[in-house]
């Protein structure tokens, strides 16, 4: 089977729905973020105040270029990884790259106690969260399937990907 590629915000519930869609087809979980941080063996606020973004980026599209090779796996990315045509190119090989779509404000609401995220933290949450989604809009639209997570419990938006990724390999 090929792999199914969760892309997305921050918050917008891509590991929440991965390990669902791992545990409903009994296959592997494979998160980036966690890949990279395994990797360098600190947090991703640590990599960014150590190393700065820069190094996070190439050390992400590393993981990806050793993930993207496995097949039959979910593979849970870090939102910014579509701003890169190359991983995109590598994760296409071997599987297909689903957005998961969350509004500004659904955003907001989900990570408004957590400050773990380094894009985040500066300035007003709300205002960085709308920025950037909006910069990213067009490289998120440019995956292979949208699901709105809005309007979705992570249950049925997991059930809603599981069916239109098998009936795409049913026709291989
Ligand atoms: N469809 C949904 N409806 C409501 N809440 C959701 C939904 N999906 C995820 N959440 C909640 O949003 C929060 C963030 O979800 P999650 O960590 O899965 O996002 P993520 O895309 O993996 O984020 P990041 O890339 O920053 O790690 C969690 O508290 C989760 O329970
Ligand atoms: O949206 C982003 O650029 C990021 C999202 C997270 O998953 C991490 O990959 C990191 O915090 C950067």
């Amino acid at each position: 089977m090929k792999n199914i590629v969760l892309t997305g915000f921050m918050g917008s519930g891509k590991t929440t729905i991965g390990k669902l869609i791992a545990e409903k087809l009994d296959i592997e979980l494979i998160d980036t973020d966690s890949e990279v941080i395994k990797e360098l063996g600190m947090t991703i606020d640590k990599i960014f105040e150590v190393y700065g973004e820069k190094k996070f980026r190439e050390v992400e599209t590393m993981v990806i270029e050793r993930v993207s090779k496995l097949e039959n796996v979910v593979i849970s990315t870090g939102g910014g990884v579509v701003l890169n045509p190359e991983n995109v190119k590598l994760l296409r090989e071997n599987g297909v790259i689903y957005f998961l779509y969350a509004s500004a404000e659904s955003i907001l609401k989900r990570l408004k106690d957590d400050d773990t995220r380094p894009l985040l933290k500066n300035g007003d949450k709300l205002s960085n969260i709308i920025r950037l989604l909006n910069m990213r809009m067009p490289f998120y639209k440019n995956c292979d399937f949208e699901i709105n997570t809005d309007i979705l419990t992570p249950e049925l938006a997991a059930e809603k990907i599981i069916s239109i990724h098998l009936a795409k390999e049913s026709k291989r």
